[in-house]
């Protein structure tokens, strides 16, 4: 796995989150052996930390409120619009934990499948909420791998009018961190993991194999 430092020594930019909880449970989630179900709950906890990592930046503003002792004046979010985007079909392994932290969030669609010959990425379903560009836009998908899926499903956000994008995955492979920070440079990446490599057929490597399967239990 690489490091921050490794990174930046390859001129690549992402957030690595190295919480011990995030680390922890993404180590379960790599083992062949894990069943799909506890595979599917490690993935939603995981996700509740990612989300906090991923809007860490939020603005705050003080309410004047009343406790049961006296009033205060304390922090409460700035009513900001958010949503979340998830690449069918893994992201929606990764939705479920972001709505648990944020259950008023608006919901995207994007539907992407990777052609296993070209690795290019093929759209077969596109919904989201209206008003994208005033909101922050989150976009999830548990693995960049070459990168083409997240490029294109940005590419098609950014068509639509959406400005402020994030995109949070659970595993990186270099080569899609690449990719995508020259497709996307003004779109964060925020990854539990940059692991070592792609192999000839556009895996990660070492990877947890193919996410989708894994969380729906198909193969
Ligand atoms: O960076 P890339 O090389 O594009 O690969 C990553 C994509 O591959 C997987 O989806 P997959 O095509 O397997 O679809 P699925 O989620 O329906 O299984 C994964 O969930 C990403 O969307
Ligand atoms: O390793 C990989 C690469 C693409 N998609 C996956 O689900 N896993
Ligand atoms: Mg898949």
């Amino acid at each position: 796995m690489l490091t921050e430092q490794d990174l930046i020594d390859r001129g690549l930019k992402a957030t690595i989150v190295r919480h011990p909880l995030v680390q922890h449970k993404l180590t379960l989630m790599r083992m062949k052996e894990q069943p799909t179900s506890a595979f599917r709950a490690l993935l939603r906890e995981i996700s509740w930390l990612l989300c906090f990592e991923v809007t860490r930046d939020q603005p705050l503003e003080n309410r004047s409120i009343e406790t049961p002792v006296q009033a205060m004046d304390a922090p409460m979010l700035k009513g900001r619009k958010l949503a979340f985007i998830s690449i069918l079909r893994a992201g929606n392994g990764m939705l479920d934990g972001m709505l648990d932290v944020i259950p008023s969030a608006r919901v995207g669609h994007v539907g992407l499948y990777r052609d296993p010959e070209t690795l290019q990425a093929v759209e077969y379903y596109y919904k989201v909420p209206n008003n994208m560009e005033d909101r922050l836009i989150v976009v999830v998908d548990p693995m960049l791998a070459t990168g083409n899926s997240a490029i294109s499903a940005i590419h098609r956000l950014k068509q639509g009018g959406a400005r402020d994008i994030r995109f949070v995955c659970l595993i990186s492979a270099p080569e899609g961190v690449e990719a995508f920070n020259k497709a996307h440079p003004d779109v964060p990446v925020v990854t539990a993991a940059v692991d070592e490599k792609l192999n000839d057929h556009g895996y990660i490597v070492p990877g947890l194999g193919d996410a989708g399967d894994r969380i729906f239990g198909t193969k």
